[in-house]
């Protein structure tokens, strides 16, 4: 879950993510709409086949034409000179039916070009019948009938024969389309007609080859409602795009467009789902708080006295975040109590859960301004209360310039009555710092790390001693955060009259729980890891 949830959340997977989605955008648009395009040309396909097949359908009721003709009013006897005249009559008709048999049970005794016989001749077993009645004979060698060389399909319905010569599809069709005109048994046999004479058995073996069939060729097959015949098309993908260019570049630069789109789409919700403050949000609850210690030593013993308590906040894909990521959200979405309560709860299952050798560790936790209110936090810590005797509580109020001093000052000792230490942080850094000194009733003053960081010798280093003498002629216990130096810290104990604590990378960096423990047990513990190592 951690590693997919990291897919979403790096900057460069979502510009990968974004390829991605328009790639499939981009090909489920032109899938869609080159899906459009095949129903188009397969309508256009419909229409010239319905046209084509116009001369199959009147080839079909002028056989049925003549057929009636032949039966009608014969009281001539067969294959006499009045049945001849009759039979004659009806071949001169202009539908292209030139040639009748008189043939009994498929024995030709009689035709309009032979008149009678001398040998009836038998016309065999026929190519296929038809639930009507009609027999048909494809394609026969008619030279018995006294037309050599000639070639027709032989209709037989009850005692009269058609001749039906073959028919040439007369169908203008564009150079990409392809088309054969097929008669169909019943039985499924098949005949060519006229036309392309490959493309019906091609689309018999397409059924064959499944659904891919369709990436190359663009098919259709239509037959007359009695469904002899039958007109096969097929238009090759390339052929028709090669015919095609503009209208295909358009429809590629619509699908690129919409892809786009889609993309665009796509990827402001993936960032507003997965952003940090989305996430943040989502998932700031216990399991998502992890406290580091960082050790506090008395200047003058150099004993570990205590800790401070830092958090972070584990992300989705399990990196940890630093307090200057999530704190401006904290506050920004009045979140300040809530995230205190939750930092509270797991140093104390932390720190309940691990070992001091029965030392007395004071533990030194950060407050927003907003929440100085003694009732609240007296009942937010007193989840400590079983463990006041291995724990002293110590509460940092940050941004100590933004409290209302009159409000500030009797919360303050409202909290000192109820047994906690409460410090001034980052002195040295807002406006009204100073003000805020003289008359806040704190215990202790933190300050700012930028004193004790900066370089020997600069103005700000200068200062520490200045801020040193402005908490101590205050009164206040002092802590000296930023220790990164042994050179400051030698400086601080010389000081030691007035300097009480220190804390900073030099002494220990902000440590896991089992590291401050060590820290804690074996003094001579060298922590000097790695800022994320906590
Ligand atoms: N360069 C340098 N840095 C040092 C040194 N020693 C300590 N630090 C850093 O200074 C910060 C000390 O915390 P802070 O002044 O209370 O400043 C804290 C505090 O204002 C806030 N913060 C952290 N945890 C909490 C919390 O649980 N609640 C509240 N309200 N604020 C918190 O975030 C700030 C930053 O915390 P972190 O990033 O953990 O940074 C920590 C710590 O890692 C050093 O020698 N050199």
């Amino acid at each position: 879950m951690a590693k997919l949830a990291g897919i979403f959340i790096s900057t460069r997977n979502l510009k990968l993510i974004g390829i991605a989605v328009w790639f499939a955008a981009f090909v489920g648009t032109a899938l869609v709409l080159a899906a459009f395009s095949y129903m188009q040309v397969r309508e256009a396909m419909r229409q010239d086949a319905e046209a084509g097949l116009e001369q199959f359908v009147r080839l079909d009721e002028s056989i049925r034409a003549a057929f009636q003709a032949l039966r009608a009013d014969i009281a001539d006897a067969p294959c006499s000179a009045g049945f001849q005249l009759h039979m004659r009559k009806v071949a001169y008709l202009p539908d292209g039916l030139n040639e009748f048999f008189y043939a009994p049970g498929g024995i030709v005794e009689c035709s309009v070009n032979v008149e009678r016989f001398a040998q009836p001749v038998p016309l065999g077993e026929p190519d296929f019948a038809t639930a009507d009645g009609k027999s048909f004979w494809i394609d026969r060698d008619i030279s018995f009938a006294g037309l050599p060389g000639m070639v027709g399909t032989i209709v037989l319905h009850d005692r009269f024969a058609a001749v039906v010569p073959r028919q040439e599809m007369k169908l203008p069709l564009p150079a990409w389309m392809k088309a054969e005109a097929v008669l169909v048994a019943p039985n499924g046999r098949w005949w060519h007609r006229s036309g392309n004479e490959w493309v019906h058995q091609d689309e018999q073996l397409s059924k064959r080859r499944g659904w891919t069939d369709g990436l190359f060729a663009v098919r259709q097959k239509v037959c007359v409602t009695e469904g002899f015949h039958c007109i096969s098309m097929r238009a090759a993908v390339a052929e028709l795009a090669a015919h095609y260019k503009l209208p295909v570049a358009v429809l590629l630069v619509l699908a690129g467009t919409i892809a786009s789109w889609i993309t665009r789409l796509a990827l402001r919700f993936m960032r507003r789902l997965w952003s940090f403050e989305a996430r943040f949000l989502r998932h700031l609850d216990e399991n998502s708080i992890v406290c580091a210690y960082q050790p506090i030593i008395e200047v003058k013993t150099g004993a570990v006295i205590g800790c401070e308590v830092l958090a972070r906040w584990r992300d989705i894909d399990d990196a940890i975040v630093y307090p200057d990521r999530f704190l401006p959200l904290v506050q920004k979405h009045e979140l300040t109590s809530r995230f205190t309560r939750l930092v509270i709860e797991k140093a104390y299952r932390d720190l309940t859960a691990a070992s001091f050798d029965g030392q007395r560790l004071q533990v030194n936790f950060n407050v927003f301004p907003r929440d100085l209110d003694a009732a609240a936090l007296v009942r937010t810590f007193s989840i400590f209360d079983d463990a006041r005797d291995r724990f002293e509580l110590v509460l940092e109020i940050v941004e100590c310039d933004h409290v209302d001093l009159a409000k500030g000052q009797s919360h303050i000792r409202a909290l000192r009555r109820a047994g906690f230490k409460v410090y001034m942080d980052d002195f040295g850094t807002g406006y009204s710092t100073l003000k805020h000194l003289a008359e806040l009733d704190v215990d202790g003053v933190k300050l700012d790390r930028s004193f004790a960081m900066a370089p020997t010798g600069s103005i700000m280093s200068e200062m520490l001693r200045h801020a040193i003498d402005m908490v101590h002629a205050a009164g206040r216990k002092i802590v000296v955060e930023g220790v990164e130096t042994a050179e400051r810290l030698a400086q601080l104990e010389a000081d030691t009259a007035r300097v009480d604590f220190a804390q900073g990378y030099f002494i220990a960096r902000p440590l896991d729980l089992e590291r401050f423990s060590r820290f804690v047990l074996d003094r001579s513990f060298e922590a000097v890891p790695q800022r994320n190592a906590a």
